[in-house]
C-alpha cells in the first residue's frame, strides 16, 4: 500500500498535488473545479486589490515543450478571493492558498492587513515573480527589495506565509536570495519556480511570435523549464532549514512529481499540463507516481523526499 498524505503547517493533506497560481484558478467556478478533482490542495489566481482584465490576448499558447504566457495577472480582485476563503469548506480537508500579487509593496499590505483581520484559515503565497508587467522588474531579483518588502510583510502579517519565487541561475544568486529568506521565521514556504521570464516562441510558417504581448516576451512553463525548477528546489531546499519548498515546474507525470519530492519538494504544483489537460491530470499523475512508489518499495513521500543522491 502506497500512503501519498503529508502534514505540514499544521494541514494534513491526502497526497502533495494541487494547481500552480494562475492555471484553473481564476472564477469560482474553477476554484471549485480544482477543490471537486483529486488535488490535495487549491491556490487562487494571484490578485490584485482591484480587478484587473491583464495583457492583451494572444496571450498563452502551447508547444510540445511546454507554454509561454503573458497574462498580465488578469484576477477578479482581492475581494472576491478573500469571499472565496470566507465560505471555503476547510474541514472537507484540502488546504486553500491565496495567492497575492499587488503591483505595489503598498498594495501587497493592503491585503495581507485585510486577511490578517479576516482570520481565516487560508495561507498567502506572496508573488514575487510576476514577469509579465511591462516596465515592472520582478521583485524577486532585487534582493534589498526582498528583505524591505518581506520586513514589513511580516510585521503586518503575524501568521505564517509563503513566497512565490522567480527561477534562479546562479549559486550566489541561491546564495543571496536564501540569506534574506532565513531571516523571517513566520516565512514558512517557498513555491519555486514561477515561469521562467521573458523567453520568444517563434512560429516558422507564418515568421512571427505567438502572443501579443511584449512583442512576444512571455514566461516560459512545462517540459523546458524541469531542469530549472529542479535546481532551484534542491538548493533551497538545502539552504532554508526549517522551511518548506513547494515545487512547481514541468510536472506532466508521475516520474516529475517524483523527481521535485527526491529534491526536496514538501508538496507539488502543476502549471501547464493542468491547463492543457483539465483536472483528470490530478488523478492521472497521482496514479503514475502511486505506481512509481510501489516499484521502487516506497511505502510513504518520506520514505524518499529530499533523499536525492549525489554522484
Ligand atoms: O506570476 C505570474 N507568472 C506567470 O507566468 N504569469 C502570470 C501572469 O502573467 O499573470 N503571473
Amino acid at each position: 500500500y502506497v500512503d501519498l498524505s503529508v502534514s505540514w503547517l499544521g494541514l494534513a493533506m491526502a497526497n502533495p498535488l494541487y494547481n500552480a497560481s494562475g492555471v484553473m484558478c481564476r472564477s469560482v467556478a474553477e476554484l471549485e473545479q480544482v477543490r471537486t478533482s483529486a488535488a490535495g490542495a487549491v491556490i487562487t489566481k494571484s490578485c490584485t486589490p482591484q480587478p484587473r482584465v491583464g495583457n492583451p490576448e494572444p496571450r498563452y499558447c502551447a508547444t510540445p515543450l511546454g507554454s509561454i504566457n503573458s497574462m498580465g495577472l488578469p484576477n477578479a480582485g482581492y475581494h472576491y478571493y478573500r469571499d472565496y476563503a470566507r465560505s471555503y469548506p476547510y474541514a472537507a480537508g484540502k488546504p486553500l492558498f491565496l495567492s497575492l500579487s499587488g503591483m505595489t509593496l503598498d498594495e501587497n499590505l493592503d491585503m495581507l492587513r485585510d486577511l490578517a483581520a479576516a482570520e481565516l484559515p487560508c495561507l498567502p503565497e506572496v508573488n514575487l515573480s510576476c514577469p509579465n508587467l511591462p516596465g515592472k522588474p520582478q521583485l524577486g531579483y532585487d534582493f534589498q527589495a526582498c528583505r524591505e518588502a518581506l520586513t514589513q510583510i511580516a510585521r503586518v502579517y503575524p501568521g505564517d506565509f509563503g513566497v512565490k519565487l522567480p527561477p534562479y541561475f546562479d549559486p550566489v544568486h541561491f546564495a543571496q536570495m536564501a540569506e534574506v529568506l532565513n531571516t523571517f521565521p513566520t516565512l514558512r514556504f517557498v513555491t519555486c519556480i514561477n515561469s521562467i521570464g521573458n523567453g520568444l516562441v517563434i512560429d516558422v510558417e507564418h515568421e512571427s511570435v505567438v502572443i501579443k504581448p511584449k512583442d512576444g516576451l512571455g514566461g516560459l512553463g512545462g517540459s523546458y523549464v524541469l531542469p530549472t525548477a529542479l535546481a532551484n528546489v534542491r538548493e533551497f531546499y538545502r539552504l532554508l532549514p526549517g522551511k518548506h519548498v513547494v515545487g512547481c515546474g514541468g510536472i506532466n507525470s508521475g516520474r516529475e512529481a517524483f523527481m521535485h519530492i527526491l529534491a526536496g519538494a514538501t508538496v507539488v504544483q502543476i502549471g501547464t499540463c493542468l491547463y492543457e489537460e483539465g483536472e483528470g491530470a490530478f488523478a492521472r499523475i497521482l496514479d503514475e507516481l502511486r505506481q512509481l512508489m510501489a516499484q521502487k518499495g516506497y511505502q510513504c513521500l518520506d520514505d524518499f523526499r529530499g533523499k536525492l543522491k549525489t554522484l
